[in-house]
């Protein structure tokens, strides 16, 4: 089961601080933040699958011996988005979740390469995610904004239609601002999605590869150095690396940080040796994130809990945290300024209790 990943010791008052703070969540997954109720009301319409419909079963299908079973399973879930209406209601839904958690904007990665396979039309994809985008921005005033991912392991057929997708002004959605490249990391060299990057970034795209997930710090090399990353997925493994780290530090380029993550898919073996102290040691510019939070019985907020524990935080160092995250997106100027302006005004308000 993995209700006991949800952080039980972080004060009452912290967690009541975490919620009440705006947010800005920068690594978070599609079709990973699928809710237990989404993922049972599809599972019941496609009975051919093999993902439970019962809330419990699920907890325990959601339970992961290493991160090839992570993949098999996030993939049956994928299985599950066959409609360009399971697409809509799946980012309304997920937006509806972010909002309440006083996430003022996200970066959602999108693999749109796992569902036109799967035979949804490109277009009424993308036409999909964009009117969820704007219901949800109108709705609950949570501004999304899109990375589309290459899932590295499905090779090179892959990474060509995703930068089709990502680059061909007929199709490319308004709110895509990133390009990503997901899936495991061992045996899937970064250096040939070179030409794919090279192709996202002169469209205008920002390079935010998954990197040192799973493998050593040269996967993060590769990542900086042949796909031009300007911030990391998880960079775990950078911890490994002094030289990597100053870098990272000296460039701005921050880390995505999502801790439970990292123990759910056995990356890392428990929190408590999660290397996000050496990071922030190190002057890197950590930010915290989710990832597939009903995945691994959690979710943003209680990422902030995590980290509060993991770095001795108070209200202020958590502030600092969550401006991270705004300082590290891809908001323009005025965005930023409206964001970290509100979590000020939040931390001064409870400051002052
Ligand atoms: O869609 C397919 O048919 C397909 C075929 C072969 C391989 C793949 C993938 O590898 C898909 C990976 C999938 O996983 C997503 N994801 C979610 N969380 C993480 C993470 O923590 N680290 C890496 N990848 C992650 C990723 O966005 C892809 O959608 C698919
Ligand atoms: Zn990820």
């Amino acid at each position: 089961m993995t209700q006991h990943l949800v952080d039980p010791h972080a004060p009452r008052d912290l967690k009541a601080f975490i919620a009440d703070l705006p947010k800005a969540e920068l690594h978070v997954h599609h079709v990973g933040s699928a809710s237990p109720r989404i993922v049972s009301e599809l599972a019941a319409r496609h009975p051919d699958s093999k993902v439970p419909t019962d809330p419990e079963a699920l907890a325990d299908y959601f339970t992961f011996t290493d991160f090839a079973h992570f993949i098999d399973v996030y993939l049956s879930v994928v299985d599950l988005i066959r409609t360009p209406e399971d697409v809509r209601l799946l980012t309304y839904e997920v937006a509806r979740d972010l909002a309440r958690q006083q996430v003022r904007y996200a970066e959602l990665t999108i693999t749109p390469f796992s569902s036109t396979r799967r035979g949804i039309d490109e277009r009424a994809f993308m036409d999909a995610i964009e009117d969820a985008r704007k219901a949800a921005e109108a709705e609950f005033g949570t501004v999304l904004r899109w990375c589309f991912d290459i899932p590295g392991e499905a090779g090179l057929e892959a990474a060509e239609e995703t930068t089709r997708l990502a680059t061909d002004d007929r199709l490319r959605p308004e709110g895509l601002v990133s390009f990503g490249l997901g899936g495991p990391e061992v045996g899937v060299e970064r250096p040939q999605f070179k030409p794919y990057f090279d192709r996202a970034i002169a469209a205008g795209l920002h390079s935010v590869p998954h990197a040192g997930e799973t493998t050593g710090p040269q996967t993060v090399w590769d990542a900086l150095t042949h796909l031009r990353a300007e911030r990391i997925g998880h960079g775990t493994s950078s911890a490994q690396d002094p030289k990597l780290l100053a870098h990272l530090a000296e460039h701005r380029i921050a880390l995505e940080v999502c801790p439970t993550s990292n123990i759910a898919t056995r990356a890392v073996r428990t929190l408590d040796e999660h290397p996000i102290k050496e990071f922030v040691r190190a002057g890197v510019l950590v930010t915290i994130n989710s990832d597939d939070p009903p995945m691994f019985g959690t979710d943003l907020d209680n990422e902030y809990a995590v980290a509060a524990r993991l770095l001795d935080l108070d209200e202020r160092g958590l502030a600092e945290l969550a401006k991270n995250a705004v300082e590290a997106s891809f908001l323009d100027t005025a965005g930023k300024a409206r964001i970290t302006g509100e979590i000020d005004a939040c931390t001064a308000q409870w400051l002052s209790r």
